[in-house]
């Protein structure tokens, strides 16, 4: 082992703690979600291939592989492999070895031609299927490593981890074109640099890969650019079936998913495999039905074409839609930042974004995480009175860890948003504060505007349709008539402007 190069190899045993079995399906929509309506089926309705695993010469399925070997290099030590492993496992991977190396990156290889032997070598030994390497390879490195790897060993890059993630987390139709396109320029250059010239330029029976995967390319921006915002259906949606909406998001790992188990009904919508009438009345109001009847709501309809992810619950008494979102990951390749925002853009739409955050994380990444998260609300146009921020995991603190984290969290939160709330949603402790803090910050205040029926009073009910429920708008000749709810802070602002009119 030179001096520039450090390896360490973790035995399957090391390795087990971290693997702690965090299955695939624990997102609560995952498993079930593809079943009901995988992007792919819906978005292919013609003979070109759509899946990386459907085509010959793509380099590695979408389908991940359970035994997997985590390689990393860094210019410099320590080599921290914590953030990998955590998405690793959160795609559903189990993490059998590691293999770090500190020193420069090879061009050609990425980690250097000794290593890339060393690397199939330990996947040989370890019986693994799949290698993460955590970094971006080009497709020439990616294409070196993968060829000397074992047969049929997937090699995935962190940028294709991350998109797998996004994957997970597309509940709406443009959020998984977003990813399936973001997935197939990704896959392009991999193809054109895995196939022989000869088979390239051959129309084989399946058509040409490279030709089929730009023609996709074309059709999926096609077919995006005439997809209408996600965030406006949502609003529409919600307005037919009278609920108000509560997104959680925050970063891989916080207990997203786990707080909305937490916060959701016993007849939570599980995307099931039971097939529901499509005959049914929308007058049917959406709080009567159960799970087991069969009366078609509006709400019903919502869920089976709209979220993937989302779960009714019920606070104060109120009922709402809860749903649960991709989580953030650090350093975000610049060009998956538009289908990650793709894939948080229901929280554009919320009445209130639960922003969770990792308060057992050691101060430095706490602080980081929490300035980071609301960055990225903020950029896609949450307003700071709609945050309402749990810090989570306070049961791995103590008093003072707890006390300490509450104080860096208010000194980072806008004055507007509401106080950060510590909660365990793995012991239940203090659920009830964050279910009053949502309360708190739900549309309240019930308004009727008698307003002019003229071009001012239109831009008003739109402005009402962005910042409240709107639950009817009625135009009588000169006058319309606008009943929404909102914040009273909301309603203040409107009937300071209606009274201009
Ligand atoms: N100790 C402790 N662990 C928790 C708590 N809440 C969640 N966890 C654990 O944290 C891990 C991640 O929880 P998830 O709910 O899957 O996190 P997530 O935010 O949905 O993660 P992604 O879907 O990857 O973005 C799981 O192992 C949970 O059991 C908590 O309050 N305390
Ligand atoms: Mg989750």
């Amino acid at each position: 082992m030179s001096n520039t190069e450090q390896v360490r190899v973790r035995e399957d045993a090391t390795l087990r703690n971290r693997n702690a079995a965090k299955p695939h399906s624990e997102h609560p929509a995952v498993t079930t979600s593809r079943a009901a309506a995988p992007a792919r089926t819906a978005a292919s309705t013609d003979s070109v291939p759509t899946h990386a695993a459907e085509h010959p010469l793509m380099v590695q399925s979408n389908t991940p592989t359970r035994r997997t070997v985590i390689a990393k290099r860094s210019a410099t030590a320590p080599v921290d492999t914590d953030e990998i492993t955590e998405l690793a496992r959160a795609t559903g991977r189990e993490i059998v070895a590691e293999r770090t190396q500190v020193g420069p990156e090879d061009p050609g290889t990425h980690f250097g031609a000794g290593k890339v032997t060393e690397l199939a070598r330990t996947v040989a030994d370890r019986n693994a299927e799949c290698v993460v390497v955590d970094g971006d390879l080009t497709p020439r490195q990616h294409h070196a490593i993968a060829s000397s790897m074992p047969d049929e060993t997937a090699v995935i890059d962190r940028y294709r981890l991350v998109l797998e993630r996004f994957e997970d987390g597309a509940g709406t139709r443009r959020a998984q074109l977003q990813v399936e396109l973001a997935t197939l320029r990704y896959e392009l250059p991999r193809v054109i640099e895995a196939a022989d010239e000869g088979l390239l330029n051959r129309q084989t029976e399946t058509g040409s890969p490279v030709y089929d995967i730009r023609d996709r390319i074309d059709r999926l921006e096609r077919e995006l650019s005439a997809c209408q915002d996600p965030a406006a259906e949502f609003r529409k949606r919600r307005r037919e079936a009278g609920f108000d909406l509560v997104t959680i998001a925050g970063y891989t790992n916080a207990g997203k998913s786990t707080l909305l188990h937490r916060l959701a009904d016993d007849l939570s919508y599980s995307p099931p495999e039971r097939s529901r009438p499509t005959d049914r009345s929308p007058e049917t109001p959406a709080t009567d039905r159960s799970d087991d009847d069969p009366t078609a709501t509006i709400a019903d309809r919502l869920f089976e074409t709209l979220e993937t992810t989302t779960r009714r619950a019920t606070i104060g008494g109120r009922p709402i839609l809860a749903t649960d979102t991709v989580g953030f990951v650090d350093d975000l390749p610049h060009e998956l930042v538009e289908s990650f925002s793709a894939t948080l853009s229901e929280a554009a739409a919320a009445d209130v974004v639960v922003l969770v955050v990792d308060a057992s994380d050691p101060p430095a990444r706490f602080r980081e995480r929490l300035t980071v998260s609301l960055d990225v609300l903020d950029a896609q146009g949450v307003d700071d009175d709609r945050i309402v921020t749990a810090l989570n995991k306070v049961d791995l603190l103590g008093v003072r860890e707890r006390a300490h984290r509450c104080s860096v969290a208010r000194s980072i939160l806008p004055v507007s948003a509401s106080d950060p709330v510590p909660i365990s949603v793995r012991t239940g402790r203090h659920l009830k504060p964050l279910r009053t803090a949502i309360l708190d910050r739900l549309p309240a205040e019930r308004a009727v505007f008698q307003l002019p029926n003229c071009d001012d009073a239109m831009s008003l009910v739109s402005r009402a349709y962005d910042r409240t429920s709107v639950d009817a708008v009625d135009y009588d000749g000169d006058t319309v008539t606008l009943v929404c709810r909102g914040r009273p802070s909301v309603i203040e602002q409107l009937r300071a402007t209606a009274e201009e009119l």
